[in-house]
């Protein structure tokens, strides 16, 4: 865990540039996969983020907290807020560097409770890479961009080769993209 006043990223870092056909800032980011539970629009309880291209190495989200992400009542589980911040930070690192990569490790402060009915405004910026290690951080404010904020979260997402996903993960899903055992997609194109 980090602790408070540990410099973030916790090791030396080369800048994280976005990939030459990373989308330009101002595009709207749409469903990688319709059964992600985070921006998946085939999931009815899910969280249906959604996410933009802002400037930098910035991409912007936005969750909406319903009945259906309760913890205590009328107030978001904590979990279901980490998962969001999965989400978000996750859509930086694949959309802007366009490498398969997973969360190693995510950290997350909760700050203000957040009620349902309530809009996390969840800003993820790419922080640093070492190697494969890809280090990147979040604010999520309250109801507007510059609302008072009630989680932050940093992360660690690790690159890893597509054979991941297609050792451990489900390959009939995977056909469905085009992808076969055998095969890496050229440009990792995992949008449905
Ligand atoms: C092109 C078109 C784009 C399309 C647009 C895509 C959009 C896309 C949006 C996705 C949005 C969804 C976002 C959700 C993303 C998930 O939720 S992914 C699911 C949850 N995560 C997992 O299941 C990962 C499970 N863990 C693993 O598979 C393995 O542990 C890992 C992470 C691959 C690492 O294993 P490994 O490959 O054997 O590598 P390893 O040598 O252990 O670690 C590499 C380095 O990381 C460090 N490391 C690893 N774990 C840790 C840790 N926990 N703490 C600190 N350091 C660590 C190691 O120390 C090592 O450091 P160095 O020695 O290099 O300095």
């Amino acid at each position: 865990m980090t602790k408070p006043g540990q410099s973030w990223p916790p090791t030396d870092t080369e800048p994280a540039v976005p990939h030459e056909d990373a989308p330009a800032p101002g595009s709207k980011l749409g469903v990688h996969y319709s059964h992600c539970f985070g921006c998946g629009d085939e999931v009815e309880a899910g969280l249906h983020i959604q996410s933009s291209v802002a400037e930098g190495p910035v991409v912007v989200s936005q969750f909406t907290v319903t009945e259906a992400h309760q913890g205590a009542p009328g107030l978001a589980h904590g979990g279901l807020l980490a998962c969001a911040f999965d989400e978000a930070l996750g859509s930086a690192v694949g959309n802007l560097l366009r490498k398969p990569s997973v969360t190693a490790k995510l950290e997350t402060d909760f700050v203000r409770p957040v009620p349902v009915g309530s809009t996390l405004h969840i800003a993820a910026e790419l922080d640093g890479v070492s190697g494969r290690k890809i280090y990147v951080s979040a604010d999520g404010r309250l109801d507007a961009a510059d609302g008072p904020v009630a989680v932050r979260a940093r992360a660690l997402f690790v690159t890893v080769g597509f054979e991941h996903f297609t050792t451990h993960g489900d390959k009939d899903a995977l056909h469905k993209f085009g992808v076969s055992d055998k095969e890496r997609p050229k440009d990792w194109d995992i949008n449905p």
